[in-house]
């Protein structure tokens, strides 16, 4: 038997509930094989939980992506690049691959942290990120800083927002609401090019939610790896991630992440489409 290959560019969370080891748990769960090219290394001051993001040289990181594009890659994800020349490098070998199923999930700052990553690479994940995706993933933080419309906080500035963002290149855009949206649901904005589409969920009353994001955007690059439309792909994903939010669990005093591996064994709440 063989599987589809899924590949993620992205850095490694220790804590284990983001980074690569997100997109790895929800590869698996998604039945496709699961590589990595790894970027960076986030460690956690174990007194206070403070994030420290290390890179890895680039040559390294050009290795491993020839490495895992030379097997033949089904779709690739990309997450936390924190530097221009990762982008670039990153970017590159996407674009020589011809890879059409790319998520690119523009991580830009870790939830519970105040420091967004170095603010130039916003530039370059326009330059060299956003025309090879499929679909592109920000959260409403991520979304303004692409967009160049500062954080939208209502559904029609979503629209706006995921409107410059397709006109950047993205073919699709998911702009995660989540929690900081003032909705009574967890409300996301798809995007496909041509139509709006609200994906609501039940918030969950949790800060359980440690590595939603990289696993939403784990979930969309695995379901699109298996021959799902980019819509299906995304309204899975959100399934998906709502039951690992609900599930999610104190990993210590400081952080909880998302259960990746709920939906399998308690299913997933219920998510509504509506077209707008
Ligand atoms: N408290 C919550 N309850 C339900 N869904 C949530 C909650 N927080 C986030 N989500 C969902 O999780 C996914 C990831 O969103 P978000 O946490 O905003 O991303 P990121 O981790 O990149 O900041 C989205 O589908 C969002 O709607
Ligand atoms: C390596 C890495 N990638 C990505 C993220 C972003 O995680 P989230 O899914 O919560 O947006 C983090 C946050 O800690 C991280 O450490
Ligand atoms: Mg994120």
């Amino acid at each position: 038997m063989t599987l589809k290959k899924t590949l993620t560019i992205a850095g490694s969370d220790t804590s284990g509930g983001a980074g690569m080891q997100a997109d790895l748990k929800t590869f698996q769960e998604h039945g496709t094989y699961g590589m990595v090219a790894l970027t960076v290394i986030v460690t956690m001051d174990p007194n206070g939980w403070t994030h420290n993001v290390t890179p890895l040289p680039t040559e390294l990181l050009q290795k491993q992506i020839d490495t895992a594009l030379s097997t033949g890659i089904d779709a690739i994800k990309t997450g936390m690049l924190s530097t221009e020349e990762i982008i670039r490098v990153a970017g590159d070998a996407i674009a020589k691959s011809g890879t059409s199923n790319v998520v690119i999930d523009p991580v830009m700052v870790c939830k519970g942290e105040d420091e967004v990553l170095n603010p130039g690479n916003t530039d370059a994940m326009i330059q060299y990120l956003l025309p090879l995706a499929a679909v592109t993933t920000p959260n409403l933080f991520e979304a303004g800083q692409l967009a160049g419309t500062g954080t939208p906080k209502t559904i029609e500035e979503m629209k706006a927002a995921a409107r410059k963002i397709h006109e950047l290149g993205a073919k699709a855009v998911v702009i995660k609401g989540g929690k900081a949206l003032a909705t009574e649901k967890a409300t996301d904005l798809f995007f496909d090019g041509e139509k709006f589409y609200l994906l609501e969920s039940e918030k969950v009353a949790s800060t359980y939610n440690h590595g939603a994001g990289c696993t939403f955007a784990a979930s969309v690059t695995a379901n699109l790896a298996n021959g799902l439309s980019v819509k299906e792909a995304v309204i899975e994903a959100k399934e998906f991630v709502s039951a690992a939010i609900a599930h999610g669990w104190a990993l210590n005093d400081y952080v909880g992440p998302v259960m990746h591996g709920a939906k399998s064994r308690f299913g997933a709440p219920e998510v509504t489409v509506t077209e707008l």
